[in-house]
């Protein structure tokens, strides 16, 4: 299958994302956190936006309420999980650097979520291998944010692990470290080198990879069947439909987390979402699966079977409008699903969105495939080759809407062609 890559490093597409994805959901106190971080001669050091967005997204989903957070700087990152996590949540806040958290502190106060939070200032391994003395800490945290000093990422992953509960999450910030893990050591500049050399460590790195990604993060935790299914699809005319399989990782990340079992897949093709859906929900997890080719489907199902988790699929051979509203004529389906992948035709999708968020249950997630369309939706009309214009124009449409849809809140992640996670509020 095609894997795009490059999305990352452009910045008109990094600005599309924030301001239609990102600000518009952006809670007030953290656009005021990021006014008075603007002016600081570190503000670079503050968490990116869209990062934040996602991370709301796994507090939320994960519904964590006691977390970590190491290296705090002046405190966008803490702000946004204080303010995500429940009344009585606690987050543990690490930095040795008090004033820069004093500088954010008293939008944080005005906030009304500083009773959330214990600052420590302090080196970080020796406050977590604190935390360690107390076995009662272990596997006691739901959440943990690691943001500071890139050559102690692995010393702090080693007490992390001990900390998070099982089914816990971790999130480490800058991983890719500008761009500068896939290119060669000399093309680097200086200022980057020393981090840049630790997160390769720490990524499991394979240098100078351009597929860095995929090979690093994706390949090696695949399963076997996923591999399969791609090899069968590889060799078909419209292989580059398939779904990448870094949006398909963190597709069974929100699966996990979600611990979804009825779901609905809107556009199956030869089915690596599908079968990636499958082989993550419980051995009596359902999911409605609808194409309108069953061709498509027939060329993946071998792999499907092989695997042993075809009694988990419905396939329905339809249009997808009409089969969904025939799940909507069954009142007992509304607000019943965990969790829809969409992957179909474009110009529909506001009109799936519009049906799914009646299906799928509140907390629940939707995911949108290829939200930024090539990259197209950051560049002008005329720039834009003739066969994406029509699908960008309706992504353009969909993307604002769903900014601007109350029923949900979203995280855009760059993977893939891009992936919209909506969860129902
Ligand atoms: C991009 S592919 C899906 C890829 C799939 N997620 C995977 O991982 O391989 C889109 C699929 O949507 C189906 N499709 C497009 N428009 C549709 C519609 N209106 N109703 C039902 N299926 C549709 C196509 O037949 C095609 O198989």
């Amino acid at each position: 299958m095609e894997q795009k890559a490059g999305l990352l490093q452009s910045e008109e597409l990094y600005k599309y994302i924030l301001e239609t994805n990102v600000y518009p959901q952006e809670p007030e106190p953290l656009k005021e956190i990021r006014a008075v971080t603007a002016s600081h001669p570190q503000f670079h050091m503050g968490t990116a936006p869209d990062a934040g967005q996602m991370m709301e997204m796994l507090l939320k989903l994960t519904g964590a309420k006691k977390t970590i957070e190491v290296g705090v700087y002046t405190g966008y990152s803490l702000l946004l999980t204080a303010l995500t996590i429940p009344e009585d949540g606690k987050i543990v806040a690490i930095d040795r650097n008090r004033e820069y958290y004093e500088i954010g502190r008293p939008v944080i106060e005005k906030a009304g979520v500083e009773h959330k939070i214990n600052f420590i200032e302090s080196d970080a391994i020796a406050a977590l291998d604190k935390l360690l003395e107390d076995h009662d800490n272990e596997g006691s945290f739901d959440y943990a944010f690691v943001d500071a000093d890139k050559p102690n990422y692995l010393n702090y992953h080693e007490r992390l692990v001990k900390l998070v509960k099982v089914n816990g999450v971790i999130v480490y910030d800058n991983t890719l470290w500008y761009g500068s893990v896939a290119k060669s050591e000399n093309s680097v500049p200086e200022i980057l080198k020393e981090a840049r050399t630790s997160l390769l460590k720490f990524n499991k790195a394979l240098a100078d990879d351009p597929q860095y990604i995929l090979e690093t993060n994706v390949y090696p935790q695949e399963p076997e069947p996923l591999k399969e299914i791609r090899a069968v699809t590889a060799s078909h005319p419209q292989f580059h439909m398939g779904t990448a399989p870094d949006a398909g990782q963190m597709m069974e990340m929100l699966l996990k987390l979600t611990g979804a079992k009825k779901t609905i897949e809107v556009g199956v093709y030869t089915g690596y979402s599908l079968l990636l859906t499958a082989l993550t929900i419980p051995e009596d997890g359902k999911i409605v699966a609808i194409d309108r080719n069953r061709e498509y489907y027939e060329i993946g199902r071998p792999v499907i079977e092989k695997a042993g988790v075809e009694h988990k699929i419905d396939f329905i051979e339809s249009d997808a409008i009409a089969a969904l509203d025939k799940l909507l004529e069954d009142h007992d389906n509304e607000g019943s699903f965990d969790y829809a992948f969409v992957d179909a035709d474009k110009p529909n999708y506001l009109n799936y969105h519009e049906r799914l968020v009646k299906l799928v249950k509140v907390n629940g997630v939707i995911v949108y495939d290829n939200t930024l369309w090539y990259g197209s939706v950051a560049k002008s009309e005329n720039s834009v080759p003739e066969i994406l214009k029509e699908g960008r124009t309706s992504l353009l449409k969909f993307n604002k809407a769903l900014a601007d849809d109350p029923q949900v809140k979203i995280s855009m992640a760059p993977l893939g062609d891009g992936i919209t996670i909506c969860r129902r509020a």
